[in-house]
Parts: structure tokens; C-alpha cells; sequence
């Protein structure tokens, strides 16, 4: 909790801030932050848990908006110090049409860009993804790479090519003048994929081995590697660059840096397996039981049965062409640019984040009996 010895002076808003990583974010900043006075939480949808953070020093704000809607955005925004904003939708298996996952993540973010200016916030951090560089639709590998490699980011899916552009316009929001004068600090942060406590696809992936018997059916060869970061430290990443921007703008304004943890790399299918097997499933055959041509077929398959059936009721399975192409394209980062450029080290290791991460899903489980 906030130290009695510091000014509690800073007002911060999360957008997004009931959402998976927003939560995380939340709650470090009311265990990590001394300089906290009032943290507002902006979001579509407020979660009950957060009356329970009302008892604290903080004053802690729940905003029911929109971030579609530019007088929602402004008048949350209006007197913070500092936005996190990581509010988006996270769609990748045609839930939402293409337009909207673009109303949200793009004109969102302007939104929230506009609103830093008309109201003289300084200091905005948005929650990007690694999707904004790779994997592109050339199936070509990133191996370990860093902020720096050179790789061809070529999208056509609806959500990376948003997350592209509405990390454009914050990187390029940096430098202008807000209301009195003030230069706007901006930086982006590229989590690869996150998991830990409240992972939705994980969850997913855990009923859909209990309705299988306790088994899943390896799909993906254990030579793909795929980047994971624990939630825990993309949440510390978003306080400490938050706090950091301000003392040091000129080095960190207009900045990227991928989010990264000591966690392993493996398959994503393997890399699950860490958690699910604890909890009792089997992950069936050492390499992939179908050929890809097939997968391929049955992922176009559900993308038709989608299709036909949108009238009547929302079909998404997780296989598609674009979740099956990521899957299957190795894509890892290594890199020290957020050590080097703030001092990050996780605050997690590859062990309690493993350890929190089965326990949330032993407690699911029991929940589910
Ligand atoms: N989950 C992952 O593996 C990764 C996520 N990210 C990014 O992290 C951010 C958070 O993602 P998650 O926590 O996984 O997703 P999430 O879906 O759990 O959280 C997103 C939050 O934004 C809110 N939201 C959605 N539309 C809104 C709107 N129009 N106005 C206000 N709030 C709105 C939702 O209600 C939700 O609480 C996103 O920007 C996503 O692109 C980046 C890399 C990896
Ligand atoms: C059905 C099988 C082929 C199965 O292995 C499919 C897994 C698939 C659902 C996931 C594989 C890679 C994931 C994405 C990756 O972690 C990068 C992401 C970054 C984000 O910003 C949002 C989430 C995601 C797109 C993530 C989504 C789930 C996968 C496609």
C-alpha cells in the first residue's frame, strides 16, 4: 500500500481496467505506486470486485464508459496525471465484426489521445501486443528477437492490423502540446502472449480437455516456439514504465518495448501444459496427430460453419486459419531494451508465476466439480 512518507499527489486512469490484464494492473498500482491519490477505473464493464479496493488509502474511482465515445474518454481523462490504456478488443476468432474491433481499438485510442491533449495529461502508456509486429501472414518465423529486428509486419486480420495502427498514433502523439503547454509522453508496450490468473483462452482450453475425456490432441509440432509472459509482470511492466516515463521522457517518449519473463519457451500447446497438467490433463502424441493440410481444412471448415450459422447463433471455436497460422509460426522475443531503458526485472519468476497460475486453475477446477 501507498507509503505514508511520499506525497500521495498522482491521479492515474486504467482503461480497460476490469478487463484480464487490466485488473493486474489495478492491483499492482495500489501495492506498487506510493505517490497514488486516486485511481480511476474505466471500462465497459465494472467487475463487483472492485468495491473491495474502497477501504484503502486510494481513492479508487469506477467509471462505467465507453471508449468509443469521446466526451466518456475526456471527461474520465480530465484531471489524471497519467493513462494506462488498456481497454481493446482482444478478438481473434470473429466474435466482433471488423468494424468494431476497429471503432474500439483505433478510435479508441484516439480518443484517449485526444482527451490527454484537450485536458493536459502528460503521461499515456498504451498496452499494445506483439501481434502488431508478427506473426505476418507469411508465416515467416521471429526468433528471439527484439524491438530492433527487422522482420515484414504484414497483416490483414481485423485485430493486429487495429493494434498496428492504434499504436501508430500514439507513438506519433508523442511531443504534442497539451492544454498548458506540456509536452505528451507516450509509449507502447508489446506483451507477448499473457497467461496467469483470469486467462479466458486458457480456461477455454481446460473445458474443452474435461469434455474430451481429460485429453487434448496435440496439434501444433513442439519445434514452434511461442512467447509467453505471466500477467503478474506485464502488470509491473505498465507501473514501473508509468512512474519511469516521467522522470525520464526524453529517453522513453515515443519508445516500444516487448514485455518479457524468464518463462520458457515451448509450443503454445506445451506451454499450457504446465498448467493443465497439474489439473489433470494429457496432451496426446509427440507430434501432430493430423497432417496440416487437414488442419488447415477443418480450420476453413469452422470458418464457413461461422459464417452460415452468424444469423442464428455466434460459432467460435479457437481452430481457424488465423488462430491455427499463429499457432504454427514461431514467434519469441529476447531483449533487455526495458532493463536497459527503466531498470525492469520481473517482480515474478518462471516458478511463482507457473505456481500462481496452476492454483488459479486447481480453484477453478474444484469450482467446476
Ligand atoms: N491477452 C493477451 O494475450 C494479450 C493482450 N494484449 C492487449 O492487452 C490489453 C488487454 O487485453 P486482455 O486483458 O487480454 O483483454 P480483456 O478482454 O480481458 O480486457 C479488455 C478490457 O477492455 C474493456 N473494453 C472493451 N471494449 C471497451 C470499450 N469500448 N470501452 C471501454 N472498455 C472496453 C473490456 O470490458 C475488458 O475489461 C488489450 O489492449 C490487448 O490488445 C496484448 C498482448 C497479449
Ligand atoms: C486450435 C489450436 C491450433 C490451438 O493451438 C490454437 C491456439 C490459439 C487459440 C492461440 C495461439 C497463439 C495465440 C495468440 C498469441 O498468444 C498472441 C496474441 C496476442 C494478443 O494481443 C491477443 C491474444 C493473441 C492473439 C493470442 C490468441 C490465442 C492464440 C491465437
Amino acid at each position: 500500500m501507498a507509503d505514508s512518507a511520499q506525497a500521495q499527489k498522482l491521479v492515474y486512469l486504467v482503461t480497460g481496467g476490469c478487463g484480464f490484464l487490466g485488473e493486474h494492473v489495478v492491483r499492482m498500482l495500489l501495492q506498487q505506486e506510493p505517490r497514488l491519490r486516486e485511481l480511476r477505473i474505466f471500462d465497459l464493464h465494472l467487475g463487483p470486485w472492485l468495491e473491495e479496493l474502497k477501504t484503502g488509502p486510494v481513492q479508487v474511482t469506477a467509471i462505467q464508459g465507453d471508449v468509443t465515445q469521446a466526451h466518456e474518454v475526456a471527461a474520465a481523462v480530465a484531471g489524471a496525471h497519467v493513462v494506462i490504456h488498456t481497454a481493446g478488443l482482444v478478438d481473434v476468432f470473429g466474435k466482433a465484426s471488423p468494424e468494431t474491433i476497429h471503432e474500439v481499438n483505433v478510435q479508441g485510442t484516439k480518443n484517449v489521445i485526444e482527451a490527454c491533449v484537450q485536458t493536459g495529461t502528460q503521461f499515456l502508456v498504451y498496452t499494445s501486443s506483439m501481434e502488431v509486429v508478427g506473426p505476418n501472414i507469411k508465416g515467416h518465423p521471429f526468433y528471439r528477437g527484439n524491438e530492433d529486428t527487422p522482420y515484414e509486419a504484414v497483416h490483414r486480420h481485423p485485430y493486429p492490423s487495429s493494434k498496428a495502427r492504434a499504436e501508430q498514433l500514439v507513438l506519433e502523439a508523442n511531443g504534442r502540446k497539451v492544454r498548458g503547454g506540456l509536452p505528451l509522453v507516450t509509449c507502447a508496450l508489446r506483451p507477448t502472449g499473457i497467461y496467469g490468473e483470469g486467462h479466458q483462452i486458457m480456461r477455454d482450453i481446460y473445458y474443452q480437455g474435461l469434455r474430451l475425456g481429460g485429453r487434448l490432441f496435440r496439434a501444433i509440432p513442439a519445434s514452434v516456439e511461442h512467447g509467453r509472459v505471466y500477467v503478474g509482470n506485464v502488470a509491473w511492466m505498465h507501473v514501473l514504465v508509468a512512474r519511469e516515463l516521467q522522470q525520464r521522457p526524453a529517453l522513453m517518449g515515443g519508445q516500444v518495448y516487448f514485455c518479457y519473463d524468464k518463462s520458457p519457451y515451448k509450443s503454445y500447446e506445451d506451454f499450457n501444459m504446465e498448467f493443465l497438467g497439474p489439473c489433470g490433463l494429457r496432451l496426446v502424441g509427440t507430434r501432430p496427430l493430423l497432417p496440416y493440410w487437414l488442419l488447415m481444412l477443418l480450420a476453413a471448415l469452422n470458418a464457413l460453419l461461422q459464417w452460415l450459422l452468424r444469423p442464428l447463433l455466434l460459432y467460435a471455436p479457437l481452430l481457424n486459419p488465423y488462430t491455427l497460422a499463429m499457432a504454427n509460426t514461431t514467434f519469441t522475443v529476447s531483449t533487455n531494451k526495458a532493463q536497459r531503458h527503466f531498470g525492469y526485472e520481473p517482480l515474478f519468476s518462471w516458478e511463482e508465476s507457473r505456481t500462481r497460475t496452476i492454483r488459479w486453475m486447481q480453484a477453478m477446477d474444484s469450482s467446476a466439480q
